[in-house]
């Protein structure tokens, strides 16, 4: 494992329940996460991520293969891992009668070197509700406590499990900044997410996952890269010559063509169109953008491996 790789999973498999009612729900996943950098685990719920990531942060044990987390054994390293890892979980247990502050207050004693409650509050925006009771607060802002105490040990690698579920825009936003500012002082980021938007904003690499697997993974360039752009027209002309390298469909009274190379599509088509004295009604032309290539995979079109 070389010294800039903060995550390293190798071949891991995790099984829940035993004989007939076993089900593998990680079925041999690789993975690293580069130090200092924001990795997206993205899939369809049941995907697995949740379950990957248990194993990562220490919470349950691989059925199989092999993970190393800052260079440690996460479960037979736990204390030291836990040390200098911060873990959003996707659902967190409060207690309802504490206050926000006294809830970042217990946190704060269990953590070495940890932030001050005030710099906890001003971090996540969270000082309005400051003597509010947990059990009083607005889901979005639940969440952000949630952050708050993930981050109250300074941690260098930062793990979230759907960070931004439930947050308004506004509170979305925030977060994203809040984890641009963590790899901008160095720390890695292991986050998942359904917002496909979120992992195009802050991801450095991405991995999609489909049924337990690892189906797709690269910067969202090199994934977008290798699917097929769209153009999609109304046309009264029945003959008009279409592209040779597209595959076309019709959807409604739309021709829709799938092109691996959108630019010399798109000109073919318009020259054509002009020669022809055709209109292209309601033309649109697009690249893959990370939610078309995320629902083909999700909908095992395409990129899925046998
Ligand atoms: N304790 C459990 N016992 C049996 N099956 C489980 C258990 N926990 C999870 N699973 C199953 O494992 C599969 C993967 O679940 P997991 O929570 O890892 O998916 P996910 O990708 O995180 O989904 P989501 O996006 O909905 O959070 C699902 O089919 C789920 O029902």
């Amino acid at each position: 494992m070389s010294e800039t790789t903060a995550i390293q999973v190798r071949g891991l498999r995790r099984t829940y329940g035993e004989g007939d009612a076993a089900f593998e729900a990680v079925r041999g996943v690789d993975l690293d996460v580069s130090a200092g950098t924001v990795h997206a685990l993205l899939g369809v719920n049941g995907a697995g991520k949740t379950s990957t990531l248990e194993v990562i942060e220490g919470l349950a044990p691989a059925t199989a293969g092999e993970v190393r987390v800052l260079g440690l054994d996460p479960v037979a390293d736990r204390h030291e891992v836990r040390r200098r890892t911060g873990v959003l979980l996707q659902r967190s247990g409060f207690v309802a009668d504490l206050t926000v502050r006294e809830t970042l207050q217990m946190w704060a004693a269990t953590v070495t070197d940890a932030r001050s409650v005030e710099e906890s509050l001003v971090l996540l925006n969270l000082e309005r509700v400051a003597e509010t009771r947990m059990r009083g607060l607005s889901g979005g802002e639940q969440r952000r406590v949630d952050l708050a105490c993930a981050l109250t040990g300074r941690p260098e690698l930062v793990v979230l499990d759907e960070p931004t579920t439930g947050l308004d825009p506004e509170s979305r936003h925030a977060v994203w900044e809040l984890v641009r500012g963590l790899r901008a002082q160095g720390a890695t980021v292991l986050l998942t997410t359904h917002y496909l938007e979120e992992a195009e904003q802050l991801a450095d690499q991405v991995s999609i996952m489909r049924a337990g697997r690892i189906v797709q993974e690269g910067t969202v360039a090199e994934i977008v890269a290798g699917h097929p752009a769209e153009i999609s027209f109304r046309t009264p002309a029945r003959d008009l010559v279409l592209p040779d390298a597209a595959e076309v469909s019709r959807d409604g009274e739309r021709t829709v063509l799938r092109v691996a190379d959108l630019q010399p599509a798109l000109t073919e088509l318009l020259l054509t169109a002009r020669e022809a004295g055709v209109s292209l009604e309601m033309l649109d032309a697009r690249s893959a953008t990370l939610e078309s290539v995320f629902l083909a995979l999700a909908a095992d079109r395409e990129g899925v491996p046998a």
